[in-house]
């Protein structure tokens, strides 16, 4: 669907911004297409790039991809982070790598499922945290992309649905005791399904477990991250502390771009 609006029309720099986007109707979707084009902004020729995942970072990828065919973009290298990313990319004929060959990355641009005021977030509702982390972990910057119902005062607060990509091996054994780390906070654990009922199963042949109903906000994130990391069987959560650089935010009153101080 053609926008209305143009989002290549934002282009303050500052670090935050308000355009009034009042007047025009904009759908979920349009909002995360106008955060995900001002990220593209952020992009040069010759840079090696971390492709995000999700409804959002599709917008930046299909960007990315249109801007290298009217050759306004060259020498881009992409580093997706899943594979469904990786056959939008080669669909849309974004040359690829690994992080093998390229373990420093000039930028990634990811949506996040939730972003509180420090910029950490929580991201995995799709199911690609760990490529996700291991990739925006090794970017010069990264740079979110989200719509304002994405923001949020705690992550961890009541909204949470944390991922937890645990191995299949027993996954009850280890879903019972993420169960029993977050007990205080009213957490449920529960495997993710797929399609015809069947456990979700990530890029990576994990199992996702969703701790969810979590009641108040979960205090030093740090210590919780570093105690589902040393649970036996886990093997990476979803949320992301301390990594973005910068968060753009599309919302009905406009954009704001928050960088990491
Ligand atoms: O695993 C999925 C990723 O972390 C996504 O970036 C995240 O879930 C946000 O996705 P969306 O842009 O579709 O809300």
């Amino acid at each position: 669907m053609a926008l209305a609006y143009d989002p290549l029309f934002i282009t303050s720099d500052k670090s935050s911004t308000e355009i009034s986007l009042a007047s025009i109707n904009l759908t979920q979707d349009d909002l995360k297409r106008i955060a995900a084009y001002k990220a593209v902004e952020f992009v040069q020729s010759g840079m090696v790039l971390g492709l995000g995942t999700g409804s959002t970072a599709k917008h930046a990828v299909d960007r990315i991809g249109e801007l290298l065919r009217q050759g306004k973009l060259e020498n881009i290298v992409g580093i997706p982070t899943s594979k469904k990313t990786q056959e939008q990319a080669l669909s849309l004929g974004i040359p690829l790598s690994d992080l093998d060959s390229h373990p420093v990355i000039d930028l990634s641009i990811d949506g996040a499922d939730e972003v509180d005021p420090d910029l950490n977030l929580v991201k995995g509702r799709g199911g690609s945290l760990l490529r996700e982390k291991m990739i925006e972990g090794a970017s010069k910057k990264f740079v979110v992309i989200v719509d304002e119902s994405k923001m949020v005062k705690h992550i961890g607060g009541s909204r949470l649905a944390l991922p937890v990509e645990i191995v299949p091996f027993c996954w009850r054994f280890t879903a019972e005791k993420l169960r029993g780390l977050l007990e205080g906070y009213g957490c449920e654990a529960n495997l993710r399904l797929g399609e015809k009922g069947k456990p979700f199963v990530t890029d990576n042949g994990n199992y996702i477990v969703d701790l969810v109903n979590v009641e108040k906000d979960m205090g030093d994130l740090g210590l919780v991250s570093d105690a589902i990391l040393r649970l036996p069987g886990v093997v990476e959560h979803g949320m992301f502390l301390d990594m973005a650089s910068t968060v753009i935010i599309a919302g009905e009153l406009g954009v704001k771009i928050k960088n990491k101080h």
